[in-house]
């Protein structure tokens, strides 16, 4: 049984726009790329006075009897920003969104949408648009009476569902399918369809769960980059989008918020997330970090150029997250594309042993285990495996040139 779509109340429209402002007291802070500026993280963090933010969470807790599926979430999402939940299985990502669409009723907290508190409103009240992983389109319908499902419920006039209905459907690429059901269209069709179904409300917040997750690897990627475009045709909507993908979460967010066992670990801009992730979680999980285990040098402040720590044979200039003291243990991120491999006995290098090779197409990843007390596993990418010892040989490993990043240890989390 397909599950009914959001229907929204009749807000003010604005006409000519497929998308309804909550207020134009103040533009939207928006980064134009998610890889870059802490500027764009600042004016994010707030929605400023002027104007509330698009979706407010706050104090979000669901509980089903004696388990925890979100805690105390507090998340806000300006208008025409994109903030991805990410985090792996079961970690409470799905539930965030249900709360915000109205799906469940939270336990304790708080959602508001441009200010206005929902909590307790139907999802049909809410006039959001939602996009689910398994398109959830009425498999008795048309796509073009899908698509206008969400108008007729609240009674727009004919002519109008029908434009809509076919602005909609062209946003997706769909224009030439409005006759078709659901199964004459391919899944990635199909999903378009649910993404036109959700638009058509011209919806300000648009919330998508794991939409590309039903999907075959290649069409994934084609409809990671038309949702990239539509991102861009729609500057206004707030979008909160559900994902364990970090590809997803990397190519269409402002900001990133990661998830684990049911509470916000990190949030922050996506490239200063990915370049200077806060945790050993964050790094890991965000670009498959190695956390090689190190030891401070001296006392040293967030950031602070010239720290040292002492990681395997070595010692290296460091980038760390946050205040150490000397001798405090933590963990150097390094991603394995910034490894590359020497000579054991070159100045500077970590020493290991070679233990796998795994060709990957484009790169070779090789696995090693360090010359330290525990034998800490190093995963590293090559282009080539020229100058690869073979397996079990002693192999160098060579740090970036820029200082790593130093995130505490899980205990010192
Ligand atoms: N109806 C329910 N009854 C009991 N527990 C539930 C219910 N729905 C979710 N949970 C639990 O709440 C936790 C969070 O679930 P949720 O679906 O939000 O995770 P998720 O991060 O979206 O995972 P996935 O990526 O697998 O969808 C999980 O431990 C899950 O088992």
């Amino acid at each position: 049984m397909p599950a009914v779509p959001a229907v929204p109340a009749a807000p003010d429209k604005k006409p000519g726009s497929l998308i309804e402002r909550p207020t134009d007291d103040m533009p939207a802070p928006r980064s134009a790329d998610p890889a870059g500026s802490a500027d764009a993280a600042d004016a994010a963090d707030s929605a400023g006075p002027a104007e509330p933010a698009a979706i407010g969470i706050t104090g979000l807790t669901v509980r089903y009897g004696a388990v925890t599926a979100l805690d105390s979430l507090d998340l806000h999402v300006a208008r025409g920003e994109t903030v991805a939940l990410l985090g792996p299985s079961g970690s409470g990502k799905s539930t965030a969104l249900k709360a915000v669409a109205g799906f469940l009723r939270p336990t304790a907290g708080r959602v508001t949408l441009a200010g206005r508190d929902v909590t307790h409103e139907p999802p049909n009240k809410r006039g959001i648009g939602v996009v689910v992983q398994n398109y959830a389109l009425f498999p008795h319908m048309r796509v073009a009476d899908n698509v206008a499902f969400g108008l007729r419920a609240r009674r727009v006039p004919r002519a109008e569902v029908a434009r809509q209905v076919a602005e909609a459907l062209d946003m997706v690429g769909m224009a030439a399918y409005g006759r078709r059901y659901p199964r004459e269209l391919s899944g990635g069709q199909q999903q378009r369809v649910a993404i036109a179904r959700a638009l058509a409300i011209r919806p300000p917040v648009l919330l998508l769960d794991e939409p590309l997750s039903a999907l075959d690897a290649a069409l994934r990627a084609d409809l990671l980059g038309e949702l990239q475009q539509l991102r861009a045709d729609l500057p206004d909507v707030a979008i909160m989008y559900v994902t364990h993908d970090q590809t997803e979460a990397l190519a269409l967010a402002d900001r990133i918020a990661v998830m684990r066992d049911a509470r916000l670990v990190d949030l922050d801009v996506t490239g200063r997330l990915y370049r200077r992730p806060p945790s050993p979680f964050t790094a890991a999980f965000l670009g498959a970090a190695n956390l090689l285990p190190a030891r401070v040098v001296s006392d040293c402040a967030a950031d602070a150029a010239g720290t040292q720590a002492r990681v395997g044979n070595l010692t290296v200039a460091v980038d760390p997250s946050r205040a150490f003291r000397a001798d405090d243990d933590a963990l150097l991120v390094a991603r394995p594309h910034t490894l590359t491999v020497a000579a054991p006995d070159a100045p500077g290098v970590l020493r290991a042993r070679l233990t796998g090779t795994q060709w990957r197409g484009a790169t070779y990843r090789l696995t090693c285990l360090l010359d330290d007390p525990v034998g800490t596993e190093v995963r590293c990418d090559v282009s080539s495996l020229d100058g690869v010892p073979s397996l079990g040989a002693a192999i160098g490993i060579a740090l970036p040139d820029a200082p790593c990043v130093l995130v505490p240890t899980e205990a010192g989390t």
